[in-house]
């Protein structure tokens, strides 16, 4: 599916941009069915997002917010993506929305993406947001090169469900939507900041293996256009 380049001056205006647009994405759903649901991923980017988000005037009690992808450890571990959201996107008006975890208190990591599939089965399809990072090796959610399952959470015929992840470069145990999860989501967003990642997206946008590069899989087959959002 085509994708369009948004570049900012500064993360600063990017985060002020992303926010209205999601804002307002979600705003429409509550207006059409009472309801609205995004998906956000962790990492360091998108901290300025999540606080300028946290700001904005929605029915935050209308809205269910939850991970792309999760490492296996509790909410308390410095690690822990849920920490990310907790501290500074359930904050300000956003504190009255739904949180759904990833991670799951479990004997494995297998027990705990079985457990939060369940629970993530109550949020609905399609995402209305799902929000998309990218490393520097060209993973997204928890598609990492090599990853132990990659071939299935890349595959479309994938059942929409949480999948666990383990990889090189992913450091522990990971908890993932699949693809077939986040692909159709009403605002797909990839956010990514700095030359250095401007130059990856370049290279996942050329040819090679989506195993290579799983962010090519979103850029390649997403049936959703990818809104790409970039400052320097
Ligand atoms: O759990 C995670 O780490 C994320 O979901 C992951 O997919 C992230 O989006 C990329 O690794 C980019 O991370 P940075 O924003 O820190 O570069």
């Amino acid at each position: 599916m085509a994708s369009t380049l948004h570049s900012f001056a500064s993360a600063a205006d990017l985060a002020g941009s992303l926010a209205d647009k999601v804002a307002d994405t979600l705003s429409a759903a509550i207006a059409a069915r009472g309801a609205a649901s995004i998906a956000v991923s962790g990492g360091s980017t998108p901290k300025a997002f999540f606080q300028a988000l946290s700001t904005r005037d929605i029915a935050w009690d209308k809205v269910t917010i939850t991970l792309v992808d999760e490492r296996f450890v509790p909410a308390d571990n410095q690690r822990s993506n849920h920490l990310l959201v907790d501290a500074n996107l359930l904050q300000n008006k956003a504190k009255a929305a739904r949180f759904v975890p990833l991670y799951q208190p479990a004997a494995s990591v297998e027990e705990a993406a079985r457990l939060a599939t369940a629970k993530s089965a109550e949020i609905g399809i399609p995402f209305d947001v799902v929000i998309l990072g990218m490393g520097g090796d060209g993973h997204t959610a928890s598609f990492f090169p090599g990853g132990s399952n990659l071939a299935e959470a890349l595959d479309a015929s994938t059942p929409r469900s949480i999948i666990t992840m383990e990889a090189e470069g992913a450091g522990e145990p990971r908890l993932t939507f699949t693809f077939s999860s986040l692909q159709d989501a009403a605002l797909l967003v990839l956010h990514i900041e700095g030359e250095g990642k401007k130059d990856v997206l370049a290279k996942a946008e050329g040819s090679g293996d989506e195993a290579e590069m799983p962010i090519r899989a979103v850029l390649r087959r997403a049936t959703s256009p990818v809104e790409i959002y970039w400052a320097p």
